[in-house]
């Protein structure tokens, strides 16, 4: 792990094992850390934190920019040791790298556009100034799905705003996070300013959330976890960014392009095997279209190459771990047995371990699994509605709202579904939304705060008004 600027073993010098899920194999292993690590690395991030906000914004973005060009010039091997960890298809993970790397990009710039504002003062005698002024020590806790692009979503607008950051990513996969950690110290960046402390979650988490000196703590994951960690933050009163969970809806109307949708489909459904925050969960398909939608779907699901995301041609990897394996056969079964009807897949892939099926199911009702929770995996649901009316309906029946879809082309619908949809995020037209200029995040039990565009630095600044008195005298 990254401490202070060192590379170290945990206090207690155990080490924990990196396997490829696709094999089950060891490749590689790291410090498993627990408290004091986590309270070392909280120290050094707040002995850095003086010289660091008083950087210039600029001197911060030319760190910035040399890591931005350091993490492109190794995307190859970032991208290669992300599939290792995670599954996903090579060609995914060199999209992720390049997305990481963008948000350093983007914030490295945004860091210079720090503005205040002055007040006109209610009395001549004084100047009311309003200031920008860095949050202070900073942790991120990152999920396992995206362990490179979730990083940097965090740690670039924090040390661009002025902030020192301490980070734990996913047990499951910590490398990606360590070699940007590699490449940011190559950057030039001081010691203290990042640390990544890898091992126990609870313990680490319990000294990130409860330790006074951290003063904001960034979380994507489960909803679950969200409402644990905020609990935890509550006695010491921490800035909060939580991205959780989703139930994403894609609907398709009567008068949308089809062919569109159905590539918008494949997008917002199978990237990363369906384990994506903002992967759709539900597709709600008007009664008229929906049969000749869920045949193109099927057909293009069963297309789908299965297998170790490191060979090219592969589009679809093995999901994280055996226990989201098992969810999805619990899901089909409770779906089937409830009345749902499978297209294609449904079943454990035949390549054997965590691999799943790309799957199409139809006449899912609101009543089942697939409906109500986050599937985070390979299945396609679909369902139909009779109206404009109903499918809003649907579609806002949910805990969550992160992200929803819909497919029209009657620009009238275009303006009253997309505001009535309580979604954080809507794709018209589109299954592709993330990225590093727009503001992602969440309503609901999909939290709060947003990452990436120029709203993404705010969550590291605080606000400083400064009054300044006696200017008539
Ligand atoms: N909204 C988003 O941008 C977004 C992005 C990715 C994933 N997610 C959500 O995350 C979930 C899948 O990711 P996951 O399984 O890694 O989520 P998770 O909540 O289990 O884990 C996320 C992170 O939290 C840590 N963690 C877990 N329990 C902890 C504890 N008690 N104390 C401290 N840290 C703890 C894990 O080690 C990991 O680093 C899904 O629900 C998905 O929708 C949301
Ligand atoms: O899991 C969702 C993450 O936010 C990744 S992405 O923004 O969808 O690429």
């Amino acid at each position: 792990m990254l401490v202070n600027g060192a590379w170290r073993s945990a206090h207690g010098g155990a080490a924990t094992a990196v396997c490829d899920p696709a094999t089950g194999k060891k490749v590689a292993q790291v410090p498993q850390g627990d408290d004091r690590d986590a309270r070392d690395a909280v120290d050094a991030a707040a002995a850095a934190l003086r010289s660091w906000r008083t950087c210039s914004a600029k001197d911060r973005g030319q760190i910035l920019r040399r890591w931005y060009d350091l993490v492109m010039a190794a995307r190859e091997d970032l991208a290669q040791i992300l599939t290792l960890e995670q599954g996903k298809p090579i060609a995914e993970a060199r999209a992720e790298v390049a997305s990481a790397a963008s948000f350093i990009d983007w914030f490295a710039e945004e860091g210079r556009r720090v503005y205040g504002e002055t007040i006109p003062a209610p009395s001549t005698d004084q100047r009311l100034v309003v200031c920008k002024q860095p949050v202070g020590v900073c942790a991120a806790i990152t999920p396992w799905n995206f362990p490179s692009a979730m990083v940097t979503r965090k740690v670039a607008p924090a040390l661009a705003a002025g902030c020192t950051i301490v980070v734990k990513p996913a047990e499951q996969t910590p490398l990606s996070a360590l070699a940007l950690g590699a490449l940011a110290e190559q950057a030039g960046l001081p010691a203290g300013v990042l640390n990544i402390v890898t091992g126990d979650p609870v313990a680490i988490g319990g000294v990130l959330t409860g330790d006074p000196n951290v003063r904001k703590l960034s979380f994507t994951g489960s909803t679950k976890t969200g409402r644990l960690l905020m609990e935890q933050c509550a006695p010491t009163l921490k800035r909060l960014s939580m991205e959780l969970g989703g139930n994403a809806p894609f609907i398709v109307f009567e008068d949308a392009d089809l062919d569109a949708a159905v590539q918008g489909a494949l997008a917002a459904k199978y990237r990363n095997s369906g384990q994506t925050c903002i992967c759709v969960n539900r597709f709600l398909v008007h009664e008229q279209v929906a049969q000749a939608f869920a045949a193109r779907m099927a057909k293009a699901a069963e297309a789908l190459r299965v297998g170790h995301g490191c060979e090219e041609s592969v589009e679809q990897g093995p999901l994280i771990d055996a226990q989201a394996l098992a969810k999805m056969e619990s899901m089909i079964l409770d779906a089937t047995d409830r009345g749902a009807r499978l297209l294609c897949g449904g079943k454990l892939h035949a390549m054997g371990g965590t691999f799943f099926q790309p799957t199409v199911i139809t006449d899912v009702t609101p009543d089942m699994a697939l409906s109500r929770e986050e599937i985070f995996g390979p299945i396609a649901s679909i369902a139909t509605f009779r109206n404009e009316e109903e499918a809003i309906a649907m579609a806002n029946a949910t805990e969550y709202g992160l992200a929803a879809y819909f497919y029209s082309r009657d620009m009238a619908r275009l303006w009253r579904v997309g505001n009535a949809l309580e979604y954080g995020m809507v794709g018209i037209n589109t299954g592709l939304i993330a990225n590093e200029t727009a503001p992602f995040g969440g309503v609901k039990q999909s939290g709060f705060g947003r990452e990436g565009s120029r709203y993404g630095i705010e969550e590291y600044l605080d606000i400083q008004y400064l009054c300044v008195g006696g200017i008539d005298s």
